[in-house]
């Protein structure tokens, strides 16, 4: 919040009558062990009578203005849950307070109920004026079709609880709030939000916007669940849904698989309005991004990653592509998607080894800019390499992973900001992706892209320490941090000639000049090597190979 000392609601509740506002907001304030406050009872306690009572007395006007002042004071002064009465977010002073409670980082969950039943449920209750006079249902449906489109549009979170009991909408309105938000603002392309939590996938629909009519859903077949979840969100959203299965991990990033794909949209009539939802891990988003970017010279797009890698790394900063004959990630484009959603449910599904290699990237992130990262993996090796995705969620290893996430994604969110299109800065995410990708190539892709850049980032550190950029220590601590995790150090897999000349195709090469990146000093501290002598290089890959 942007004034400091002053307290504000960690989140405020608004919705039509008989949405359930009330009671999920106690619900919630439970859970989250958190004061709760409802308007309407905060007025009635105000001005000693009822609600109908002051209606009947003062008036609609009278009662609004009330109304507005005790919000504006309660979003300034009060720290728990609080739920406003269903018309409140009508009146305008109440709009511009709420607005300015979200610019500083507030939360307005619009509690989107099932129309039928908030209607049987605010004629069950009584006592609401704004339904008195001839058919309640008739007047609920007015205020409905009136309301609607402004809460839709004042709310930053959106929670639908058809079907839902009132546990289960709490549920929801809690991972809501406990949801981690990173704002990717980049210069020459539109800003984004990368939102990290149990349930991110619920903001899937108000992401992609009223203008797509067809949404293509590409995803491999591993994470097929994640996918039916997304389908029936932007089902239920309304999108009419083409579900694109691809061929898994780097399989699924060739032109062939792209070139299938736009036949796809071809066929099924996809225009400019329309957008691609990637679901998967990092193969199955650089592919979807590749296709957002390409299709009709780029369409909206929108990342849900599912593995560690592709939440922390490859579905944010706009890198998107295929591989070729000639190596990794040589074709593609620099296309941001409109958000991410990282939501934390679907690492349930995540193998352990495919996690594991997840924080190769992470290590990065810590390596080149975060240290706090760095000490969060020393203090949680053992548990983050025993992770077991089934017995994961709702443990206290989930926040430690939600951390390193959030913390991950601000690092990379720095770089990309500042140099969307790799002119200097952002080629230090690249730190151990010279021989990480080399690697990836001559093992024909079989080994994981986490993993080879660990031994990439190894391979860096030899390199910097031989050029006295870095000392000893800190290559030996590069292995041991990484061997503690459970991720490789070393590589014995092909001749060094073969390797030199993969590494002459990395981006990062300047006509037959090699260019690095490595450590200066310490961790944090990043330079860029060109040209680095021959031997040097050449030694930094003896050291890799035990
Ligand atoms: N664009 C970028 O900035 C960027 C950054 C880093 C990496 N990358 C790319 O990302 C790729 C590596 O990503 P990755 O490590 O996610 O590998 P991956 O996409 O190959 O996924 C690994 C495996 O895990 C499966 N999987 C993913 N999520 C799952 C889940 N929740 N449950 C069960 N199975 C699941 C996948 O289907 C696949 O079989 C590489 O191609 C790399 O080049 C891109
Ligand atoms: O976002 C970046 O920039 C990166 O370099 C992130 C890397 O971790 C990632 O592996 C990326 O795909 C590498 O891109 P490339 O340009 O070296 O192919």
């Amino acid at each position: 919040m942007s004034d400091a000392g002053t307290q504000h609601p960690v989140a405020v509740i608004i919705g039509m009558m008989g949405a359930g506002k009330t009671r999920v907001g106690r619900e919630v304030s439970q859970m989250m062990g958190l004061p709760f406050k409802d308007a309407d009872i905060e007025i009635e306690h105000e001005v000693g009578m009822t609600i109908p009572e002051y209606f009947s007395q003062y008036g609609e006007p009278a009662f609004r203005q009330v109304e507005s002042d005790l919000i504006r004071r309660t979003l300034d002064g009060f720290g728990g849950l609080f739920a406003l009465g269903g018309g409140a977010p009508m009146t305008p002073a109440t709009q511009d307070a709420l607005a300015d409670y979200i610019d500083g980082g507030g939360r307005v969950i619009y509690l989107q109920a099932d129309p039928k039943e908030a209607m049987e449920r605010a004629n069950r209750g009584g006592g609401r004026p704004m339904l008195d006079g001839g058919d309640a249902d008739a007047r609920w449906m007015r205020l409905y079709e009136q309301r609607d489109p402004v809460f839709d549009r004042i709310a930053n979170v959106h929670v639908r609880t058809h079907g839902s009991t009132p546990q289960m909408a709490a549920r929801k309105v809690m991972n809501m709030i406990e949801e981690r938000v990173v704002h990717v603002g980049v210069v020459s392309a539109d800003d984004y939000n990368v939102r990290i939590g149990e349930g991110a996938m619920n903001h899937l629909a108000p992401m992609l916007g009223d203008k797509p009519a067809r949404i293509a859903l590409i995803h491999t077949q591993p994470v097929q669940r994640h996918s039916d979840r997304a389908r029936a969100l932007l089902r239920q959203a309304g999108y009419e849904v083409s579900d694109i299965v691809i061929p898994d991990a780097e399989a699924g990033k060739t032109v062939t698989v792209a070139n299938g794909v736009w036949e796809r949209l071809g066929a099924e009539g996809f225009t400019r309005s329309d957008a691609v939802v990637g679901v998967g891990g990092g193969a199955a988003t650089d592919l979807a991004g590749f296709i957002a970017a390409t299709w009709m010279r780029g369409i909206r797009y929108v990342n849900c990653p599912t593995s560690l890698l592709a939440m922390v790394d490859a579905s944010t900063g706009g890198k998107t592509g295929i591989n070729t004959a000639a190596g990794k990630n040589l074709v593609g484009s620099f296309y941001t998607p409109a958000g991410v959603l990282a939501d934390m449910t679907t690492l349930a599904s995540l193998p352990n080894d495919i996690f594991i290699e997840g924080l190769g990237e992470v290590a990065k992130s810590g390596f080149i800019s975060d240290t706090e990262i760095l000490r969060i993996l020393e203090g949680h090796a053992a548990e983050l390499r025993a992770f077991d995705g089934a017995s994961f969620l709702g443990t206290p290893l989930e926040d430690v992973v939600a951390e390193l996430i959030e913390r991950t994604v601000r690092v990379k969110a720095k770089h990309v900001s500042a140099d969307l299109k790799e002119a200097g800065l952002r080629e230090f995410l690249n730190y151990g992706h010279t021989m990480g990708h080399a690697i990836e190539k001559m093992e024909h892709f079989r080994w994981r892209h986490g993993n080879a850049v660990a031994v990439g980032m190894v391979y860096a550190a030899e390199l910097a320490c031989l050029l006295g950029h870095i000392d000893r220590d800190l290559v030996d601590y590069h292995r041991s941090l990484l061997a503690s995790l459970g991720l490789p150090t070393s590589w014995n897999g092909g001749s060094f000639d073969d390797v030199l000349a993969i590494m002459h195709r990395d981006k990062k090469a300047r006509g037959n000049k090699l260019r690095f990146v490595v450590l200066d000093g310490g961790p944090g501290r990043m330079m860029h090597l060109d040209d680095p002598p021959a031997d040097a290089v050449e030694e930094a890959f003896r050291r890799i190979q035990h």
